[in-house]
């Protein structure tokens, strides 16, 4: 399937999924100013769609600008040049990207964006590299990127890359897109934020426990987050993904959600999307290798 801003002519196109975290425990600091957590992911069906073409000159260019971001700084080009540097491949790629994930919105775009360009390079160059590795790679990028490189729901711990599969129930949920970018570092600098949460073991999670600890931060610091929780608890109990800006709903089936979503003013964009154990990325690199 192409978009408008892939063009036909690409020889793989690739999603990209959002993921939530349903709940996020920060249990400590670490020296190095990063923090320890517990947090449960779950994929969604929505995400951002990448284009690769194959390049023999060993050049990666992303033909697709995303404002405030420079092209060297891009997540898909930096994930692209490690993989380059530690594989040797003298090869390079042509790379489009159909934005779809709102910046700074807790559903892990950039991160996400990354993982693909991981794993469709990786396909594309035909390199013979496991799924550890690129995950060691991913986490060197950011946080977030191991469980999009793995692309199981799961629960995680350490700074997120330590991961233990897990089968969520796949409910129906109404994500609301508050127009503010929130910084993740902010966040985690805010002398506010709780971090002594004590450990809690995956079963408890699973029966449903759990809340997310940078919640009180950002509806501080954030208005147009506040304002978002206050509207949408109104219909169904609502929560903070990630560092925000998004906050989420879950509903036993399509319909619900989208009656909830035509009630949300204009000035607050939302999506429906259905949670997913198993990512969209590896359905359909799963589909490609049965072909
Ligand atoms: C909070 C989560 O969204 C949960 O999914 C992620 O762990 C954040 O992942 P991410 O956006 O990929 O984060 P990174 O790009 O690695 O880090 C952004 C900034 O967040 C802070 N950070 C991030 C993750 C973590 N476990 N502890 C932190 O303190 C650090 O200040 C870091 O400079
Ligand atoms: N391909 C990319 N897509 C989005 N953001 C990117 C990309 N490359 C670099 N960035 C930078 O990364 C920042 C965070 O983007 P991202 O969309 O991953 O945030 P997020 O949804 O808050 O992520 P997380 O849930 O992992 O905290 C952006 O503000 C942008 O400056």
């Amino acid at each position: 399937m192409t978009t408008h801003a892939i063009p036909a002519h690409a020889e793989l196109i690739l999603p990209a999924p959002a993921k939530l975290n349903l709940m996020l425990h920060i249990l400590g600091r670490r020296e190095d100013g990063y923090h320890e957590l517990q947090t449960l992911f779950q994929f969604l069906d929505h995400g951002d769609q990448l284009g690769f073409s194959l390049r023999d000159d060993g050049v990666i260019r992303l033909h697709t600008e995303i404002a405030g971001v420079p092209h060297d700084s891009n997540l898909i080009v930096r994930a692209a040049r490690q993989l380059q540097e530690q594989s040797g491949t003298r090869l390079g790629a042509d790379i489009w990207l159909d934005k779809r994930l709102p910046m700074g919105g807790g559903i892990g775009g950039g991160s996400s964006d990354a993982a693909t360009t991981l794993l469709g390079l990786a396909h594309l160059w035909k390199l013979d590299c496991s799924e550890d590795r690129l995950a060691a790679l991913g986490l060197s990028l950011g946080a977030d990127v191991p469980v999009f490189v793995r692309g199981r729901a799961a629960f995680a711990e350490g700074v997120g890359e330590k991961l233990t599969p897990v089968e969520l129930p796949e409910p129906w949920f109404l994500v609301a897109v508050p127009q503010v970018l929130v910084s993740t570092a902010e966040v985690f600098s805010d002398p506010e934020l709780t971090r002594d949460t004590p450990p809690i073991k995956v079963r408890s999670l699973l029966e449903g426990g759990g809340r997310n600890d940078c919640q009180p931060v950002v509806e501080k610091r954030y208005s147009a987050v506040r304002n978002a929780l206050i509207l949408l608890n109104k219909f169904v109990p609502t929560r903070l993904t990630g560092t925000g800006a998004c906050v989420f709903g879950s509903f036993p089936n399509k319909d619900d959600a989208d009656k909830v979503a035509r009630q949300l003013p204009a000035t607050l964009p939302s999506f429906v999307a259905q949670g997913a154990n198993v990512s969209m990325l590896h359905r359909t690199l799963q589909e490609l290798a049965r072909k």
